[in-house]
This record gives C-alpha cells, sequence and structure tokens, in this order.
C-alpha cells in the first residue's frame, strides 16, 4: 500500500470542529494535534465532548464544521484498515471463542483470519491468557473480556490506536497491563489517543494532553506546560514565631501556628532563606512541590469540571 510512510508530523489533527445534536453543540469549535508516534490523552468529564470528538476524528460521524486528518487523509475512513479503534460501548459476540473473537476483529480491518488467528494466541499469550484461548467470551471476567477487545484493538498492528475510556471496568491490576500495553505500542512508533476522566492516567502516560469541557478545549499541551501554570507551592515551619523575617515572606501567605504555606516568590526561594538565616527564624522543615496535574486541572477547567471528574471516578469505582 502507497502511503504507508508516516510523513506529516501529525497523525490527527482537527480545525474549528463542531458538532450539533438538535439544538445542542456537543463539540464547540475544538482544534487538537495529536503528534506522530506520542501518546496523547484527551481529559475531561462525562459529557464534554470526548467521545464525540473521537468519533468524528475518526469519520465515525461527520462534523457540521471544520476539518480533520487522519493519517494525512482528509477522508478518515480511508485509513480505518490503519487505525484500532475501542470504543466506549464494549462488546464481543458472547459465544465466540477469545482467539476467535481477536482475529474476527483483525479480519474486520483487512487481517486475513489465518494470520489473525496465529497473532491472536500470541497477543493472549503474552498477556497471560492463554488458558483462555479457546474459553467462549461469556465464561471470561468483564476484566478479561476487556483485554481481549483491546487485544482486538491492536491486532492489525495499526499505526494509529484510539481508545474511548479505556481504564474504565479495568481493576487496578489490569490498569496497569494497559498502560504498559500503550507505552509498548508507543515505542514501538505507533500513536496513541485516548479519552479519560481520570486525571492520573493522563498524567502518568501522556506526553501531551488536550482538556475538554464543555465542547471546547481548554488547554492544549504538554503535562509539564500545564503543570507550570500554577506556581509551586512552599511549606515552611520555623522555630521561632516572630521576627523581622516575616516581612520576607510573601504578604499572601497562609499561616497556622509556626507552619507558613505560600506560592513560590518570583525571585525564588533564595532571598527568603537568607533573611530567615538572617533573622534566626530557625528553619525546622522546609518544602516546595511542584503542582500535579489535578492541581492544574482545577485551575484550567475550574472547580465545577474537577468535581465531576472526581464523581465520575467515584461511581466507576462503586459500580
Ligand atoms: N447521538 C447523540 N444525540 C444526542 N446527544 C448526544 C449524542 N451523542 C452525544 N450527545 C450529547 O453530547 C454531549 C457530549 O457527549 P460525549 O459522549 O461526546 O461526551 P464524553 O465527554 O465522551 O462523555 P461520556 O464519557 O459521558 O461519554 C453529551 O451531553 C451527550 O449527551
Amino acid at each position: 500500500m502507497t502511503g504507508d510512510q508516516i510523513t506529516q508530523p501529525y497523525a490527527v489533527e482537527g480545525r474549528g470542529l463542531v458538532k450539533t445534536f438538535g439544538d445542542f453543540r456537543a463539540v464547540d469549535g475544538i482544534d487538537i494535534a495529536v503528534p506522530a508516534g506520542s501518546i496523547f490523552g484527551v481529559l475531561g468529564p462525562n459529557g464534554a465532548g470526548k467521545t464525540t470528538l473521537l468519533r468524528m476524528l475518526l469519520g465515525i460521524i461527520d462534523p457540521d464544521g471544520g476539518e480533520r486528518t487522519l493519517l494525512g487523509e482528509t477522508e478518515p475512513l480511508k485509513m480505518a484498515r490503519q487505525v484500532g479503534y475501542l470504543p466506549e460501548e464494549r462488546g464481543l459476540y458472547p459465544s465466540m471463542k477469545a482467539a476467535e473473537a481477536i482475529a474476527f476483529m483483525g479480519a474486520l480491518r483487512g487481517l486475513p483470519l489465518r494470520e489473525g488467528r496465529a497473532r491472536a494466541r500470541e497477543l493472549l499469550a503474552g498477556h497471560g491468557l492463554e488458558a483462555s484461548a479457546d474459553k467462549p467470551i461469556r465464561s471470561l471476567s468483564k476484566g478479561m473480556a476487556q483485554t481481549v477487545q483491546l487485544l482486538g484493538t491492536i491486532v492489525h498492528q495499526p499505526r494509529l490506536i484510539v481508545l474511548d475510556e479505556p481504564f474504565s471496568g479495568l481493576d487496578a491490576i489490569n490498569q496497569g497491563k494497559l498502560e504498559a500495553l500503550i507505552r509498548r505500542e508507543a515505542e514501538a512508533g505507533v500513536t496513541v489517543l485516548f479519552s479519560t476522566h481520570v486525571i492520573a492516567h493522563a498524567e502518568r502516560l501522556c506526553e501531551r494532553i488536550a482538556i475538554v469541557a464543555g465542547g471546547r478545549i481548554r488547554f492544549e499541551g504538554s503535562v509539564s506546560t500545564a503543570r507550570d501554570r500554577l506556581r509551586p507551592q512552599v511549606r515552611l515551619e520555623t522555630r521561632a514565631s516572630d521576627g523581622p523575617w516575616r516581612s520576607a515572606l510573601p504578604p499572601d501567605a497562609r499561616v497556622d501556628g509556626n507552619i507558613w504555606q505560600f506560592a513560590l516568590p518570583d525571585g525564588g526561594i533564595e532571598p527568603l532563606l537568607k533573611a530567615l538565616v538572617d533573622g534566626e527564624a530557625g528553619i525546622e522543615s522546609l518544602s516546595i512541590e511542584r503542582p500535579g496535574l489535578h492541581d492544574a486541572f482545577v485551575a484550567i477547567a475550574g472547580e465545577s469540571a474537577a468535581r465531576e471528574m472526581g464523581k465520575a471516578e467515584a461511581g466507576e469505582a462503586q459500580g
């Protein structure tokens, strides 16, 4: 097949994407660019528009406005055989055997069945599921069935993998295995685009993220750049509770006994340290912590979006 080589810097691009259902704008003018070979996370609460965005990028639904390019092709479905897609709605034929289900999913994307069957067994063995290869899906646990579906998503060795909420419904062990699989695929040069409402997955895995809320992109860039939106936080404990050194602390420092908390000043920590030492404040403890992606998310998308993310995660843990 011609055009197999990735020559474009982005595996997926969307510009000005809009999707309206009735008079509701689920996606409200989104620009997104996923670098080829990267792990890219679309992060946002339920109903933010993530699924709609992914479906438009893949060509499953058409946008009402805007343009998209998938592996260099402006008609995304033309690249379907080079894409692996795990939809949010999971499901395999319950009576199909695990290896057969994987081969079947490969066949839907153009992989000859014989090859698919052989690869299915290799993949199952690689995930500790060789004993389940000839068992019907209905006899597998939910997590195992989800792993089988995931293996079916990658069996035809796609150049781009798109996973819609892939961590949902998996226990911590299977979530860890999925993270490892995503990393392995990316190391082999595959582009991985996934959606999630769990900030920790995006923070651990992604080179770049897009934060989506209310159908709009609130941030797109590296995890590190998102975290840099907030100043590092200082926690200082002094032996003395008063002295001239106090004027060196930022005026908005919060105080509890002899513990002071404040954002790292523009000039850095050194001028303050000097004042503390010269003033004999006595430094009991000092820490400077860079905010995590969760705090950055709150700053970027707002408290209510962050609460929605937390609620979805808690609901899932219960369910
Ligand atoms: N086919 C549809 N018809 C009507 N409304 C829709 C349709 N698909 C999505 N929506 C609405 O568009 C909004 C965005 O949905 P979408 O599924 O894209 O969000 P999401 O971020 O993926 O969240 P979730 O994880 O809950 O699916 C939601 O309010 C949803 O109810």
